[in-house]
């Protein structure tokens, strides 16, 4: 049997693409979901960067909602962006008013977080599970991660502030690796779905 897993892309906003490209060169088959029948067939998903309101409007529009929040809570390996990972946490901590998340990890973030006078920028980050050289970490407009609960594990700071982590099956990160060519994040997260399609 083949152990290729299928991984969807939320494609209701955001930088689909660079996503879809970067899991394919993990070696993962990779789609774009926006409907809840296409959310049933894969294996995983990710939520791109892009503007968390709208996402989450979108997904609250396109009947998207309930059904991600029961796949995620089922333990369906879901990896955020930026705006993805928004979408993840279980709390925002300055949301716009209306606006929503999927949840599934017991975190607290601020939006824009790092802010105005660095609204863009490029860092190496050290990612636990990520092997090697740091990750060149880019970050746009991005969250930050305020605090964690007891069952999230932070995988990695920035300049004191926790930037990418993980609880269960789920994964965030405030920065973008679908727009470095390395695909080392990518593929932490297709073990993620291999180890949880693969029967003990
Ligand atoms: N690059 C991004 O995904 C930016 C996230 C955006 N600031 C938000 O609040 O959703």
């Amino acid at each position: 049997m083949s152990n290729t897993p299928v991984i969807g892309v939320l494609a209701l906003q955001g930088d689909v693409r660079e996503h879809l490209i970067a899991l394919a060169a993990a070696d993962a088959v990779a789609r774009p979901v926006r409907r809840p029948e296409e959310l049933a067939e894969v294996d995983g998903l990710v939520l791109p960067g892009g503007e968390s309101t709208t996402i989450s409007k979108l997904a609250v529009l396109f009947g998207l909602m309930e059904p991600l929040r029961t796949r995620v809570r089922a333990g369906m390996p879901v990896y955020g962006t930026c705006a993805g990972m928004i979408m993840l946490a279980d709390k925002i901590l300055d949301p716009r008013s209306g606006q929503e998340t999927i949840g599934g990890i017991d975190m607290i973030v601020r939006r824009n977080a790092f802010g105005r006078q660095n609204e863009s920028f490029e860092a190496a980050v050290d990612v636990k599970g990520v092997p090697g050289e740091p990750v060149e970490g880019v970050f746009i407009r991005a969250p930050w991660v305020e605090s964690v609960g007891a069952g999230a594990e932070v995988l990695a700071e920035h300049e004191g502030h926790i930037v990418a982590v993980r609880q269960g099956n789920a994964l965030a990160t405030s920065f973008h690796p679908e727009l470095t060519g390395d695909h080392r994040v990518h593929s932490l997260f297709v073990d993620m779905v291999r180890a949880h399609r693969t029967p003990e």
